[in-house]
């Protein structure tokens, strides 16, 4: 067969699937339309079942709506005869037979495993490239060399093709073209953290979240419950992955970075690499602790008050036995207050009643205890005794006031205690936020009675719901009152998708944690997202040779001994895909004259022409590096160029100053500006990088310049006026 019939015949086969996606997608919004259409009315099991039809046929609908380009990327031909095409997502005809394989299925992977060596019973995978519906090649890998093929050998064709397309600015997944070192990786079973650690551009990020998708589709009870969540280096990122798992069909997933942990807590501070580091370590875990118990203690001397010409004294050991008793329920700290509050207040009625000349079971009994409660100087005292307070003004207060912190963390020295000080209101860094976070396990929300009111309108509204369904239907009949059919329609109420859920809900515990760049995480980091997965099932992507962080690792074994014990296991990428080989090289060698340890790092490709030097007068590398920038990306016909530099407020202000008086000369919508720190985990077409010695120079050093030199997929062009760092020099020096 010629391979124009080939692709014919191909063709021919993809069009049924995406004809039977289009009859699906149909499907479902139909099926959803009819179920919305039906009303709110009928019996609560009629309603609660037609909520849990809707969430699925939403569901579905949406996957189908997500799943579109190359929705069928692969075939493979096994010894037997036996034909698997393989896709985004399995399809089935209307007679329920199989006809596309997920991707995840364990049928399909052969199509990422076999080799000549071990062809798993296959003897030919076939590549298939889809574009717009339309199949426009086909790469066949024969592997058993042996059997006639109708088409050529092609053999890392559809890899090749897919590392040198011009990057959009969003990742895409790979699932076309996952080779066997990732495969073995995003199908592992390891249970516990599953740490891949690989040098830049390996696919790190690719896999973990591949390995998410492969996960919930495996594990589909357990997650769809409990969900995934992702943890990036910063929101930048978070937006560049944002599609991939989509993509993929796998909507319900929760992303965030270490700073979005904590809701509200804006980050507008950073720490010094001193500050990061004592931030970072787990002693913190008995400070807090110790901030906490601060705020419970008893008083210096009783304390005379007088209510109404009655007097009433708050006595030392009625507090002390208070607090012991509250600190018996084990409750965070503004929860168990109200033990400690009821019980000051019961000693405090009898108290009163007596010296009143009552019994202490008198009928004014609550009156009293109320008028107590709402006492200024009763308030004041049981306060200053139990003080509520929320997490970000115990740990603010830790830092601005050093009587405070000397008292609770007597293990930190001086300088350590004066590396964190910080006035009230100078701003929150991401250091601060597991310390914030494990601030507020301790401490719990303060109960100012709103929690109770909000719960009490919804009440209301569920009882109002509850009657109007008891009219309308004429069912109950004296059987179920609006009250209790109310508190079934609470307990059986479909709350949204499990990520709206889990995004919402403090104190939720997901079934799987993945961590990006995670090689940025101290110690207290950790211990937060340890507390939001139990399990430890975490799979952790990182490289020890980009951390910039004082707080961060730089040996996976050493810190991930305490939170996960002998549960991790270690897995290692070694091919670049990313950078072409010369940039590759000129990165490691760079970064190991500053003294990285950089892994191995295989490169998949090269591309002619890769380096740029480019010397400057002295004080011109910046606009030297925003002028190449733009004629860098003047001439790309796709792709996106980037400007790395450690002035980057200053050159963003330079080039939205070009654009204004260059207005429709150049298309400036391809090149942006970032710093070293912002471009963790990106990729762009084209880097332009403005003097190397001072990123070297700045905060994250040796580690900002390594992950600056390893985001081009292209070129590198560097602009200089100092010397350039040790290992720059070129073996063959590019223009
Ligand atoms: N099997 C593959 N097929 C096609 N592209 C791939 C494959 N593996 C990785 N890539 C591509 O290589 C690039 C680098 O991948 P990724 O960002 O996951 O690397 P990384 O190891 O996380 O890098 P870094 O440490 O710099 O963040 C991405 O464009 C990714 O899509």
């Amino acid at each position: 067969m010629t391979k124009t019939h080939e692709i014919a015949t191909e063709q021919a086969v993809v069009s049924r699937f995406y004809d039977r996606l289009d009859e699906l997608r149909a499907l479902f919004r139909a099926r959803l339309a009819a179920v919305r259409k039906s009303g709110p009315s009928g019996s609560p099991q009629n309603r609660s079942e037609r909520d849990a039809f809707a969430a699925l046929y939403e569901d579905r609908a949406n996957q189908l709506d997500a799943i579109e380009d190359r929705l069928c990327f692969g075939r493979l031909d096994a010894d037997d005869g036996a034909t698997t095409y393989i896709g985004r997502i399995g399809l089935t005809d209307a007679e329920h037979r199989p006809i596309l394989t997920d991707w995840r299925a364990p049928a399909a992977a052969p199509f990422y495993r076999a080799t000549a060596a071990h062809r798993l019973g296959i003897w030919r995978r076939r590549h298939l490239t889809v574009e717009r519906r339309k199949v426009v090649a086909l790469e066949d890998d024969l592997l058993d060399v042996d059997r006639p093929a109708g088409v050529e050998l092609a053999g890392e064709g559809a890899l090749m093709a897919a590392l040198s397309q011009g990057r959009t600015g969003k990742m895409h997944d790979i699932v076309a073209t996952i080779q066997s070192e990732q495969d073995r990786i995003i199908r592992s079973e390891v249970p516990g953290a599953l740490v891949v650690q690989g040098g830049p551009g390996t696919g790190k990020t690719a896999v973990a979240l591949h390995r998410a998708a492969y996960l919930l589709y495996s594990h589909r009870d357990r997650l769809s419950k409990s969900g995934v969540l992702i943890v990036g280096p910063s929101r930048t990122f978070l937006r560049y992955i944002d599609q991939v798992l989509p993509s993929l069909g796998e909507t319900g997933v929760v992303s965030t970075t270490i700073a979005g942990l904590v809701p509200g807590m804006a980050i507008t501070a950073v720490d010094t690499p001193q500050a990061a580091r004592v931030k970072g370590s787990t002693a913190w875990l008995r400070i807090i602790e110790n901030a906490v118990r601060a705020r419970e203690r008893v008083p210096a001397a009783d304390e005379v008050i007088s209510i109404d010409g009655v007097q009433v004294v708050i006595r030392r050991d009625d507090i002390a036995g208070a607090i012991a008793k509250a600190r018996r329920r084990h409750k965070p700290h503004n929860e168990a207050r109200l033990t400690f509050v009821k019980e000051m207040l019961r000693v405090l009625t009898d108290q009163y009643l007596v010296a009143d000349g009552q019994s202490p079971d008198s009928e004014f009994r609550g009156v009293v205890s109320e008028d107590l409660r709402t006492n200024r100087n009763v308030r004041r005292a049981l306060n200053i005794a139990w003080f509520p307070i929320t997490a970000e003004d115990l740990i603010a207060d830790l830092f601005a006031k050093p009587h405070r912190l000397e008292q609770a963390a007597p293990m930190l020295s001086p300088a350590e205690r004066d590396a964190v000080r910080r006035e009230r209101g100078a701003g929150w860094s991401v250091d601060d936020v597991p310390l914030v976070d494990h601030a507020w396990q301790l401490l719990g929300p303060i109960d100012d009675g709103s929690r109770d009111r909000d719960a009490e309108r919804e009440r209301e509204q569920a009882v109002a719901f509850a009657r109007d369904v008891l009219d309308g239907s004429g069912a109950g009949g004296g059987i179920v009152d609006a009250e209790t059919l109310a508190s079934r329609f609470s307990a059986g109420r479909v709350g949204g998708s499990t990520a709206d859920r889990a995004t919402h809900d403090r104190d939720w515990v997901y079934g799987h944690i993945v961590v990006d760049e995670a090689q940025e995480l101290s110690a207290m980091a950790w211990r937060s997202l340890i507390r939001r997965c139990p399990t430890r099932s975490f799979t952790i992507v990182g490289d020890t040779a980009q951390t910039s962080s004082a707080a961060g690792t730089r040996n996976w074994e050493h810190r991930l001994a305490r939170p996960f014990g002998h549960n991790v296991h270690i897995e290692t990428l070694t091919v670049n895909y990313r950078t072409p080989a010369a940039i590759s090289d000129l990165a490691v060698r760079v970064a190991r004259a500053a003294g990285l340890r950089v892994s191995t790092l295989t490169p998949a490709r090269d591309v002619p022409d890769a380096i740029r030097i480019e010397p400057t007068g002295p004080g011109a590398s910046l606009t030297a590096a925003l002028r190449l920038g733009v004629a860098e990306a003047a001439k790309l016909a796709d792709g996106t160029v980037v400007v790395i530099t450690s002035q980057a407020p200053s050159a963003r202000q330079w080039l939205a100053q070009y654009a204004k008086t260059n207005a429709g000369l150049h298309d400036l919508t391809r090149i942006s500006v970032a710093s070293a720190q912002d471009v963790k985990g990106l990729e762009y077409d084209v880097v332009v990088i403005d003097e190397p010695a001072a990123i070297l120079s700045g905060p994250g050093g040796a580690a900002d310049l390594f992950v600056a030199l390893t985001r081009a997929t292209r070129r590198l062009v560097v602009s200089h006026s100092a010397d350039l760092p040790a290992g720059f020099a070129l073996p063959h020096p590019g223009r």
